[in-house]
């Protein structure tokens, strides 16, 4: 996968060169640049941003920086390497909300573009434009504002490169992970037995496969039920009882 990041403060996605993401990096399983928008202005003060239309408070980023780098970065004729037009990703707190099944949609993706705003946001005519030439899929991480995009790109990218192929050592963890089939994951243990007087429960002791795995089920289900029933709601439970989860 080829991943290009476009951001006024390049240093703040130094995190992706590091751990797993700088695994992938090194053994090509993610081929990741990260640019400066300013490499794409032509004043003496590299000129970014401007006062916004009708007024009100802020500032809002300049279309022409970021018209030349998605030219640059996307360019409409195949390139050397043969690959297809990126899909572009913006994260903004208006965005459609970031999710394991967004993750799953993007890492399935040849190239991903990201253009990281600032300011008040980036002037909507960049979007609209690149949505005439390419996918444009703006993401929001939640109900909250950040001073930019590029603390939810090194979200986002954490959770798509964790699924890129053989990016984690042992990829059964990803079936049984938190969201994998729609359920949180439920509690773990390991060793010692007992732990100041708390005792890993019996069944993950016992050996027993089937009923260790309906435990774990169970397990999820109820902690789902508590904690995000939003959740359950969209799930089809086989083997449990609605009702046992309302008592
Ligand atoms: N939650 C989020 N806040 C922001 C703020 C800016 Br400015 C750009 C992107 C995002 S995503």
């Amino acid at each position: 996968m080829r991943v290009d990041v476009v951001s006024i403060f390049p240093e703040y996605l130094a995190p992706l060169d590091l751990s797993l993401i700088g695994k992938a990096r090194a053994s090509g399983v993610l081929r990741l640049a990260v640019h400066d928008l300013r490499t794409w202005t032509h004043d003496v003060h590299r000129t970014v941003d401007d006062t916004p239309y009708g007024g009100g408070p802020g500032m809002v980023m300049r279309p022409e920086p970021w018209g030349e780098a998605l030219d640059v970065l996307a360019p409409d004729e195949l390139t050397p390497d043969g690959l297809t037009l990126p899909r572009l990703v913006v994260p903004t707190p208006a965005g459609v909300p970031f999710s394991q099944a967004l993750a799953q949609e993007l890492a399935a993706e040849s190239h991903l573009l990201f253009a990281c705003g600032r300011y008040e946001g980036i002037d909507q005519r960049v979007l609209d434009h690149a949505a005439t030439r390419m996918r444009v899929t703006e993401v929001s991480l939640g109900d909250y504002v950040l001073f930019g995009g590029e603390v939810a790109v090194l979200v986002i990218m954490e959770a798509v490169t964790r699924l890129l192929p053989g990016v984690l050592g042992n990829a059964g963890s990803l079936d049984e992970e938190s969201h994998a089939h729609g359920l949180l994951e439920g509690p773990v243990y390991t060793k010692p037995p007992s732990w100041r007087g708390l005792d890993v429960p019996e069944v993950l002791r016992s050996g027993d496969h089937g009923r260790i795995a309906r435990w774990r089920r169970d397990e999820a289900v109820l902690r789902t039920a508590g904690r995000r029933p939003d959740m359950l709601a969209a799930l089809p439970v086989e083997g449990l009882d609605r009702d046992d989860l309302a008592a």
